[in-house]
């Protein structure tokens, strides 16, 4: 059975994070593992606290997986701060990790800081060079860029920025842009790809960027090649998002069909 890890935070309301990607994983048939970075007290209305794992205690999780059992690919989220960037970095060094994909988590829906502004010179400079693919949506796009993305032509500038930071593949996620189809593109350092869908219309988004990344690491695990992967993925998302659950108060989470595989 092929095997996929996701290095990422708790939702205790299991719509994003490590949940999202185990769900994600299961319903591809991949064989899922976690290394948990933080724990949030969250729900579909917002995150009521964080508490991070320490970074000695992330480092002990990502051996214990790698001295017993090799990963085919490599999922990671929130990261919460710089000395967990830093010992995930040299971890993904260290055991050679396969096709990694790294959703630059930031801020939640709900606006709450999952990576702290300080360390995102870290991720720039430590984390994106040690990644297969990056998966930033258009605000983590902007930061990362230091530049205002509106149009498609603004995500394609963004990549090529993102690209130059040493990392093979880039998805710029067009979730957030405002226009009628939900357009991804993929930039391989020399050409563009692009995958769109219709928008649905629906407010229950909660976990897509989660859901979606970890679903490009299934099918990498399963052997898909890049495109086919994101192609896969994106198939995958938009089904999740169509069959999403009304549950909750606030923004409700996407939902994992075991039929998919
Ligand atoms: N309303 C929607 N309808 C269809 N696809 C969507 C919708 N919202 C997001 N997506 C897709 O979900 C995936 C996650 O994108 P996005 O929501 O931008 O990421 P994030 O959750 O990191 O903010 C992308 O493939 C995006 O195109
Ligand atoms: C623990 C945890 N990790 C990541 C996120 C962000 O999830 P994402 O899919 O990018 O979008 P929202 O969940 O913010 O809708 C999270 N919320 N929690």
């Amino acid at each position: 059975m092929k095997t996929g890890l996701t290095i990422a935070g708790s939702d205790s309301s299991g719509g994003a994070g490590i949940q999202a990607d185990l769900k994600t994983f299961s319903a591809l048939g991949v064989y899922g593992m976690s290394v948990i970075t933080a724990i949030t007290a969250q729900n579909t209305v917002g995150v009521q606290a964080v508490e991070e794992v320490s970074g000695n205690m992330v480092g002990q999780q990502i051996d214990a997986i790698f001295q017993d059992i090799p990963a085919d690919a490599v999922k990671i989220g929130m990261v919460s701060s710089a000395n967990i960037i830093q010992v995930i970095a040299d971890k993904v060094k260290q055991y050679n990790m396969k096709h990694v994909v790294l959703d630059t988590v930031m801020i939640s829906k709900s606006g709450c800081h999952l990576l702290k502004p300080e360390a995102i010179e870290a991720l720039k400079k430590y984390l994106i060079p040690s990644a297969y693919i990056v998966t930033p949506n258009i605000f983590e796009a902007e930061v990362l860029t230091e530049m205002k993305i509106r149009t498609i032509e603004d995500m394609q500038s963004a990549a090529r920025k993102i690209y130059e930071m040493g990392v093979p593949y880039v998805v710029v996620k067009g979730g957030h842009l405002e226009q009628q189809d939900c357009v991804d593109i993929l930039y391989d350092g020399s050409d563009f790809r692009y995958y769109s869908t219709n928008r649905i219309d629906t407010k229950n988004t909660h976990g897509t960027g989660c859901t979606f990344s970890a679903a490009i690491a299934s099918h990498l695990a399963l052997g898909k090649s890049v495109e086919d992967s994101i192609d896969a993925a994106k198939q995958y998302i938009t089904k999740a998002i169509e069959k999403s659950l009304s549950l909750g108060n606030g923004v409700g989470p996407t939902h994992h069909f075991h039929e998919f595989y």
